[in-house]
């Protein structure tokens, strides 16, 4: 038996972000492998019409969560979702499920986060800074707690070359830009934040580095990690490889490939790719937290999953890999054939910008107004490129991050947690990976049905200019 998945047989686990990409797959994986979990409280909010209860029944019923129907087949009484928003003060939680949070939590994983590259600094400082103090705060009054488990970035120090599993200083105290936000107005905001994130690339990055060390000085005497993940791609094999559920990351890029709008992206094809499997993630989570629960370490430790010092795969051989897997798997309706190019030059990027991107887009524009249609392929082309735009800083440098407490965490595992609960990326075959991953993005993202396979390779194989059918 998993020593792992028995510690957290019995506990009440709090999760921030279950709604996001890793909380569903954390909460599935801690279903599969400790169904005996007293309950999982999952702080949610209405959002697009639905309420708490409707969002949660359609996290269960999805494909990721068909093996844990078998295994734990209450899981719906296992998991209680409060109300909460973590913009507000006390999250608006009510004073009933505060106090039951207060008196039952054993572990917590704060996942919660905006992610956003472009979010203003009040709301990211909000929920990426202030939340976590607050969330840190509740923690200081549960007498139960074992754990607090902070999900940070590998990118939170993204700038510097060599980042070590320590949390770095920030130049400005976080209280201080607290503080300052409650009084300032926005348009002095947006004049000041150029200057407050001085060197990292977005708000995002900087703000989980505040976030890092609010956690820091806030901890008390609360047993803390810190976990910082690298760019958090599909599962590679649990509970099936290949699923994603968002545009973040690298899975925009892949769709806009294969649906041949994307040629030509700016990147440096022998920097480091550094994209993490979620469930590896997920898995150094579990560890993490039945490591820090138990032994209790002195100080607050902070661990790396990267892959690029392990098993480094480049954009370039990535790429290769993913168009070679849109010949095997195309996607359905593409805008032109799959084909695109890295290129390190900023001069044959704007080049490859205007002739492949915006000309055919403002061409497609005019058939489609010819045609009695609304032109919208002008917009679609400027939105994407904008985006590759705020990505181009991550694949255009390496970093190197060290992973001595992950390594240690790994040698502290008896073998069969090392199998249940494996987040050593050493055995990643990545174009296996790659290909699973596109694959993926077909099925769980775009939806398209494989029995099409067939039909759009036959089209693939014909075509060569525009396609007039998207
Ligand atoms: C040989 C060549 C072969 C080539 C083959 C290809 C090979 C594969 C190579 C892969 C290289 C990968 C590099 C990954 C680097 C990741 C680094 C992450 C590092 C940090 C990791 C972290 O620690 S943390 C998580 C990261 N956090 C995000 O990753 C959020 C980013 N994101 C936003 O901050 C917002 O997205 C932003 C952008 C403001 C737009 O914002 P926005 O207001 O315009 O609005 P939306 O977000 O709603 O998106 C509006 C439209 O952009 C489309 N779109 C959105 N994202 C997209 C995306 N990634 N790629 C494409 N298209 C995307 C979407 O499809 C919409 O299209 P539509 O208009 O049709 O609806
Ligand atoms: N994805 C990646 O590549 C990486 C992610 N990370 C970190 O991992 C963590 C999870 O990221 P990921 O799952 O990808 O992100 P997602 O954007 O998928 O999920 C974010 C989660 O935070 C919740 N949330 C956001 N705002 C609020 C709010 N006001 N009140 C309550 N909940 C809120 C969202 O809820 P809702 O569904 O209601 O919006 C959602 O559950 C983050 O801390 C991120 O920084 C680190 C490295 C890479």
């Amino acid at each position: 038996m998993s020593t792992i998945a028995a510690f957290y047989g019995g506990k009440s686990i709090l999760i921030t972000g279950a709604t996001g990409f890793l909380g569903k797959v954390l909460m599935e994986k801690l279903f599969r492998t400790s169904p005996d979990l007293k309950v999982i409280y999952i702080l949610v909010r209405p959002k697009a019409g639905q309420t708490l209860q409707q969002r949660v029944f359609q996290i269960l019923d999805s494909k990721l969560f068909e093996k844990v129907k078998e295994v734990c087949p209450n899981v719906h009484e296992k998991i209680r979702a409060i109300y909460a928003d973590l913009n507000q003060n006390d999250f608006a939680i009510s004073k009933e499920d505060m106090q039951e949070l207060l008196s039952c939590t054993n572990i917590i994983f704060h996942c919660a986060a905006t992610v956003r590259f472009d979010d203003t600094l009040r709301h990211a400082v909000q929920l990426n800074v202030t939340a976590t103090r607050q969330l840190l705060l509740m923690a200081s009054q549960m007498p139960k707690l074992e754990a607090f488990i902070h999900i940070s970035t590998a990118y939170s120090n993204c700038n510097l070359k060599h980042i070590d599993e320590v949390i770095y200083p920030c130049p400005v105290e976080p209280k201080k830009i607290i503080d300052s936000l409650e009084w300032l107005d926005d348009a002095i905001i947006d004049e000041i934040t150029p200057k407050l994130i001085r060197d990292w690339p977005n708000i995002y990055t900087y703000t989980k580095a505040l976030g890092e060390m609010v956690v820091q000085q806030e901890s008390r005497n609360l047993n803390i990690a810190i976990i910082r993940p690298s760019i958090v791609g599909a599962t590679w094999q649990e509970p099936f490889p290949g699923w994603v559920d968002n545009i973040n990351g690298p899975n925009g890029i892949i769709i806009a490939t294969g649906k041949g709008f994307l040629r030509a992206i700016k990147a440096t094809p022998m920097a480091v790719a550094d994209v993490i499997p979620v469930d590896t993630v997920v898995n150094l989570m579990l560890a993490v937290g039945w490591y820090t629960a138990v032994h209790r370490p002195k100080s607050t430790l902070v661990y790396h999953i990267t892959s690029g010092n392990m098993n480094p795969c480049n954009w370039h051989k990535m790429g290769v890999q993913v168009l070679a897997t849109f010949e095997k798997i195309p996607f359905e309706r593409p805008f032109r054939r799959p084909n695109a190019n890295f290129t390190s030059n900023s001069f044959t990027s704007q080049y490859w910008n205007a002739v492949s991107h915006r000309a055919p887009a403002i061409i497609y524009d005019c058939y489609l107004r010819l045609t009695g249609r609304k032109p919208r392929m002008t917009k679609l082309m400027n939105r994407l490129l904008r985006t590759v735009s705020m990505l181009e800083y991550f694949i255009n440098r390496s970093w190197e991050w060290s992973t001595y407490n992950t390594e240690m965490l790994m040698s502290e595992l008896s073998p069969e947690d090392q199998r249940v609960f494996n987040f050593d990326v050493r055995q990643l075959n990545w174009l296996e990976y790659i290909e699973n991953y596109v694959l993926g993005v077909k099925k769980y993202l775009l939806k398209e049905d494989m029995a099409g396979i067939p039909k759009a390779k036959q089209r693939l194989k014909r075509s060569c200019t525009p396609y007039s059918t998207l």
